[in-house]
């Protein structure tokens, strides 16, 4: 099942599926930045993070489940927080998985939660399944990946013995994946162009070359820009929206750097201290894009000291997607505005603490007043 859901999320997240989703993240973008329009003219000060969380969770229902859900949809606790509840528990070490005895108390109310957001999850996947069996998309109509995978669950032959519990699961991973990596990526980006100007200008002169001033930015442009692909490349080093990457075991006995390690031992990865090594890195902690103007240091994990989407067979699925609308939308947002921090706070003094779990959001919300850009 593991395996089938791996190899059925790679084909979900193949470059033509991403791309047949490019209209519906062009429509919900331009939506975000229609929604920063009003505050820029009354120079109000807007929470880019919570708005930047919003159109993630937005695009990410709209791919999965061809629409937006509302909060409260899911629970009257709402989207965010119930995401939030899983991610913790999963981020909680279990002491019974320390001391088996302990297991069946489950005295820390792990397994009684998660089976209680299990239910939750699954009550609201099953009605989405319904829904989608019932009103089937017509021709022409953009199949969303529950539509993908019903058609897969009711085919022969196509390798992929996918079954209605496979579907919940996988719509589930890609939600989880899909939701807080890229907007907290982009809180971060954000963050760090607004603590320095001076890339921040570098960024935007590139924008006004490559886009012009008369348009907003196009998901063909990002491909010739160079210099913001460097920027994100540097956040993600510094701020990998996945610390740990996922637990990994390993399949045979082996020796790495002189470490024993033997077969079945359960892995965690540190990717975040890996980003931030002095032995690989010049000035580690310092926000610097240009240190990828040389070399060849991609995203794909082919160099271990850059390792923010994982590497190898479990590496994440959705890196490309995952890029393209970090790219995008903090392309958008430095394009379309300039950002100032309220109440005459100098751009140093934005505090950059991380929360640190499964994933790495902000502690603090971003909080800024963007002031218009683009001639109209
Ligand atoms: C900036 C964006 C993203 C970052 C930094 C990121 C990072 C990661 C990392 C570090 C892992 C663990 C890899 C490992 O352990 O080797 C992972 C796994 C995963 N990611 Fe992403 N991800 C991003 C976006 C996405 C998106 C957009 C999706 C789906 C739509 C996605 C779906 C997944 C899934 C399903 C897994 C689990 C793969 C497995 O267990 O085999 N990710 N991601």
């Amino acid at each position: 099942m593991a395996l089938i859901g791996a190899a059925c999320t790679l084909e979900l997240l193949s470059s033509h599926k991403i791309n047949s989703f490019k209209p519906m993240r062009r429509e919900e973008v331009g939506l975000f930045i229609k929604s920063f329009e009003e505050a820029a003219r009354a120079g109000a000060a807007v929470d880019v993070s919570a708005k930047v969380a919003l159109l993630s969770a937005d695009m990410s229902c709209r791919m999965v489940f061809g629409k937006k859900y509302m909060d409260k949809d899911l629970d009257e606790r709402g989207f965010k927080a119930m995401f939030q509840e899983v991610m913790q528990l999963a981020a909680t070490p279990n002491i019974g998985d320390y001391i088996p005895c302990l297991l069946g108390l489950d005295l820390q109310g792990l397994t009684r939660r998660t089976k209680a957001t299990g239910k939750v999850f699954d009550d609201f996947f099953e009605k989405i399944i319904d829904e989608h069996i019932h009103n089937p998309k017509e021709e022409g109509q953009t199949k969303d990946l529950v539509d993908v995978m019903l058609v897969l669950m009711g085919s022969e032959g196509t390798g992929y013995n996918i079954e209605r519990a496979s579907i919940k699961a996988i719509s589930f991973d890609m939600l989880a994946g899909s939701m807080e990596t890229s907007s907290s990526s982009i809180d971060w980006a954000v963050a760090e162009l607004i603590r320095h100007p001076r890339v921040m200008k570098k960024v935007q002169s590139e924008l006004e070359k490559v886009v012009g001033m008369e348009r907003m930015v196009e998901e063909s442009d990002l491909e010739s820009l160079e210099y913001l692909n460097m920027v994100v490349k540097e956040t993600l080093r510094l701020y990998p929206a996945g610390p740990l990457l996922v637990p990994h075991e390993s399949m045979e006995d082996c020796t790495v750097n002189g470490f024993y390690i033997p077969q079945k031992s359960r892995i965690i990865v540190n990717a975040w201290a890996i980003g931030r090594d002095p032995d690989s890195w010049t000035n580690a902690d310092e926000f610097l894009p240009e240190r990828f103007i040389e070399g060849d240091i991609d995203f794909r994990g082919k160099h271990f000291q850059y390792i923010s989407f994982g590497s190898g067979r479990r590496g994440c699925p959705g890196m490309e997607l995952g890029i393209t609308v970090v790219r995008f939308v903090v392309a958008q947002l430095v394009h379309c505005f300039d950002w100032e921090l309220p109440d005459g706070m100098l751009p140093s003094e934005l505090n950059m603490t991380e929360e640190f779990g499964l994933a790495i959001p902000r502690a603090k919300h971003l909080v800024a007043i963007p002031t218009y850009r683009l001639r109209q």
